[in-house]
């Protein structure tokens, strides 16, 4: 496979019993041969996404002493600001030539689970529609990706409700970033945008961009780039996903590349980390399991793994 494949996620909430065995197979053999697939059909508007961007783009072009207001250390960037080159890659020493702004779950979908997760920040003061836009996105992302993980858990002959459930009410995170122009000091420093790297979740779900930038390393080992278009976006899976089925579906490597010199100009980008529930414990699935194939990982509960993976990424110092 040279092409990114693209399914349409209708075919799963709308379509007819072979419809939906169809978006199973689909969506299920992309993410697992492919690691990334293209969605379209996903029901969250243009004007959603649209509204979301717009606010993003105030927030990063406010003044960096007004950006620094909202930066909590005690909760390992979490929540709220990032500024630059905090977050790298794990094994890389460099840093990633990107500010981004960390919006958490306010919302429940089941009151019984309810888990006290740290408290958003907001910057009402100075933009008054960021927190009413960037929820809604939430939402609607939080509601798609129950519907995916159902699709993908079906795909491994697991009952629908076994992934979604993982997720749900997780500790997932909508992250806003911004990629700015490049100087030429940063053109040969040896920084990227993103450095080569894994998402720590289980699925991340990426809205339509307008700059292209992102790449993905296909299964076998060739960079290739990769654009949504209105209204697709783009799924990929991240290391707890490769966790749980004992890396039959293993966690796939992607980054943002430098702009060109003629298309140097800043780059925002959406992506939804969508998590397990912080005290869900990171087993191998039933089907994953196999007499001939060792358990690769041991088991871990959710928080325990994220905080390891945001020691290495630079996040939490040790
Ligand atoms: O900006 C993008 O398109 C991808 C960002 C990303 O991979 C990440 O933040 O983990
Ligand atoms: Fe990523």
């Amino acid at each position: 496979m040279k092409k990114v494949p693209l399914t349409d996620v209708r075919l799963y909430t709308q379509g007819s019993h072979k419809e939906k065995a169809e978006f199973i197979q689909k969506f299920g053999r992309a993410i697992q041969e492919f690691g990334f697939v293209i969605i379209e059909g996903h029901n969250i508007s243009e004007q959603v996404i649209n509204n979301t961007y717009s606010a993003i783009e105030k927030l990063f072009s406010l003044p960096i002493e007004t950006k620094l207001k909202y930066v909590d250390n005690s909760i390992i960037g979490q929540r709220g600001y990032v500024n630059f080159g905090i977050e790298r890659a794990k094994n890389n020493t460099i840093g990633d030539l990107k500010e981004f702004w960390h919006i958490g779950r306010e919302h429940f979908l089941n009151s019984k689970l309810k888990v006290e997760y740290t408290k958003n920040i907001w910057p009402d003061n100075d933009l008054p529609n960021f927190k009413q836009f960037t929820l809604d996105l939430y939402c609607k992302l939080d509601q798609l990706s129950q519907v995916l993980l159902s699709a993908l858990s079906e795909y491994l002959n697991l009952p629908k409700y076994t992934l979604p459930q993982m997720a749900m009410d997780g500790n997932s995170i909508l992250r806003a970033l911004h990629y700015p122009p490049l100087n030429k000091e940063q053109y040969h420093s040896g920084a990227i945008r993103a450095a080569a790297h894994e998402d720590i979740n289980l699925l991340t779900i990426l809205c339509e961009t307008k700059e292209s930038g992102l790449e993905i390393l296909t299964r076998n080992g060739k960079w290739l780039q990769i654009e949504s278009h209105p209204g697709q976006m783009i799924v990929d899976s991240g290391d707890m996903l490769s966790r749980v089925t004992n890396n039959i579906i293993p966690s796939t490597t992607h980054r943002v590349v430098n702009p060109i010199d003629s298309r140097n100009t800043s780059r925002y980008s959406l992506p939804f980390f969508v998590h397990a529930y912080e005290k869900c414990e990171l087993n191998v699935l039933e089907n994953c399991k196999s007499p001939s194939k060792p358990n690769l990982f041991p088991p871990i509960l959710a928080n325990e793994f994220l905080l390891q993976r945001l020691r290495e990424n630079g996040l939490v110092k040790t």
